[in-house]
């Protein structure tokens, strides 16, 4: 129950603000993604090419049984984690769940040069993107334990606000209790 875990749509940041909060906090830092592509040795376009999205969303249950296994890290996951009822269960009790939430505005902004995310290679992926926000919504808020807006924000008080949150939920013990 140690962890904090990023979830939440394309762009909306996990992976970035991942990283600094892991770095502010001195904790590892592991985005599940980039995970799976360590395992498998191939990017993740690859892997809907040749196993289609139900495989990637095989490797990346797996990989999440896994990390959650783990204590003490910051996990950022992949947009549709939430999809498998097991990995919400999952996520859900291995430490503290943060949404970042980003309109499609948002999103397609921040995508929009990337070609590493093979559900936005389409005509429309303004059109993808509302279709699985509105589906997934209700996943992220299903277990999210704080929703924090990214649209207006900087990073910086993203980060700021994750960390504060973490901190009052384990406090730093008193000097004289610390381990030298
Ligand atoms: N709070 C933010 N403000 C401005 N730009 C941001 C912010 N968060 C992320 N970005 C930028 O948006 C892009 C996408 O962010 P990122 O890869 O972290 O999203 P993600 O949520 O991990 O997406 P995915 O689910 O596809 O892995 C990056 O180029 C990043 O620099
Ligand atoms: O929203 C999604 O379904 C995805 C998001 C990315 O993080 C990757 O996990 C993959 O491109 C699928
Ligand atoms: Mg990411």
């Amino acid at each position: 129950m140690s962890n904090i875990i990023l979830i939440g749509p394309m762009g909306a940041g996990k992976s970035t603000v991942g990283r600094h909060v892991a770095t502010h906090l001195r904790l590892p830092f592991v985005d599940s993604d980039k995970e799976i592509e360590r395992r498998t040795g191939v990017n993740i376009p690859t892997i809907f090419e040749y196993e289609g999205e139900a495989g990637f969303r095989d490797r990346e249950s797996a990989v999440i049984e896994d990390l959650c296994r783990r204590e003490g890290i910051v996990l950022a996951t992949g947009g549709g984690v939430v999809m498998r009822p097991e990995n919400r269960t999952r996520l859900a009790a291995s430490g503290l769940v943060i949404y970042l939430r980003a309109s499609v505005h948002t999103q397609l902004r921040r995508t929009r040069r990337d070609r590493n995310r093979p559900l936005l290679q389409t005509d429309n992926p303004r059109a993808r993107l509302e279709s699985l926000f509105k589906i997934r919504d209700p996943l992220y808020r299903e277990i999210a334990d704080l929703i924090v807006e990214t649209d207006r924000e900087h990073l910086r008080s993203t980060i700021r606000t994750i960390a504060r949150r973490f901190r009052r939920l384990r406090p730093t013990p008193p000097r004289h209790c610390q381990a030298t």
